[in-house]
């Protein structure tokens, strides 16, 4: 197919119809989601919609129970931890230092992966003031070069700034997935919001 202007950027990676069964119980079912390289990609939704259970897929802590992870086109779904971190996934143990004078980069050389290529953060910006959460958008964004990050967060703000583009999970379920002001006035998205109180 020709290239022209307005082509997608490529999938650094993939997930299709994943899934995850805890015990009998569907914690995920048929998520599918697309991660462009040099973009930041949210996970949302309430309490318990499966957005850590994805992420621990994502770096094989976890083994799916039915589907497909895609890192680059190549399927490593059911790989080990230390196999994938080799690939280039990282996910930061203490994300706060990300804020550090170290910066990103070199912190997460420090942590997992030479080069990473995809990075996962789970709430970097929990428990932070209003002006760590500021420098932590910035990491991130500049983080976001040449890599892509998928990011889940419960403020906002942090997600309104960073993402490229949300997805909204609810009961395991991808629930929407667009721009952040797409999704925001969705009327299936503010239900799931406000039915958790
Ligand atoms: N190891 C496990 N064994 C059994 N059930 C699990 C396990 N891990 C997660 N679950 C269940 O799977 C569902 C999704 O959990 P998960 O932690 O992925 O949600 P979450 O969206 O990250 O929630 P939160 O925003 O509270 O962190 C929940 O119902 C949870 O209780």
């Amino acid at each position: 197919m020709p290239n022209d202007a307005t082509a997608q950027p490529a999938a650094l990676l993939q997930t299709r119809a994943l899934t995850k069964e805890f015990r009998g119980f569907r914690a995920l079912s048929d998520v599918s989601l697309s991660v462009a390289e040099g973009t930041v990609h949210a996970l949302v939704g309430p309490r318990g919609a499966g957005k850590s259970t994805v992420l621990n897929l994502l770096t094989g802590f976890l083994a799916p129970t039915s589907g497909r992870i895609l890192f680059r086109g190549e399927d490593i779904a059911g790989w080990q931890p230390e196999q994938i971190a080799r690939l280039g996934i990282a996910r930061p143990l203490r994300i706060t230092s990300l804020v550090d004078q170290l910066g990103v980069v070199e912190h997460i050389e420090l942590a997992l992966a030479r080069d990473p290529r995809l990075l996962l953060l789970d709430e970097p910006t929990a428990g932070m003031g209003r002006e760590d959460v500021d420098r932590m958008i910035t990491l991130v964004s500049q983080a976001a070069v040449g890599r892509a990050v998928v990011l889940v967060d419960h403020n906002m703000r942090v997600v309104r700034s960073l993402a490229d583009t949300v997805t909204v999970l609810q009961a395991g379920r991808v629930l929407a997935e667009g721009s952040y002001d797409q999704v925001r006035h969705d009327e299936r998205v503010i239900a799931a919001y406000l039915g958790q109180g």
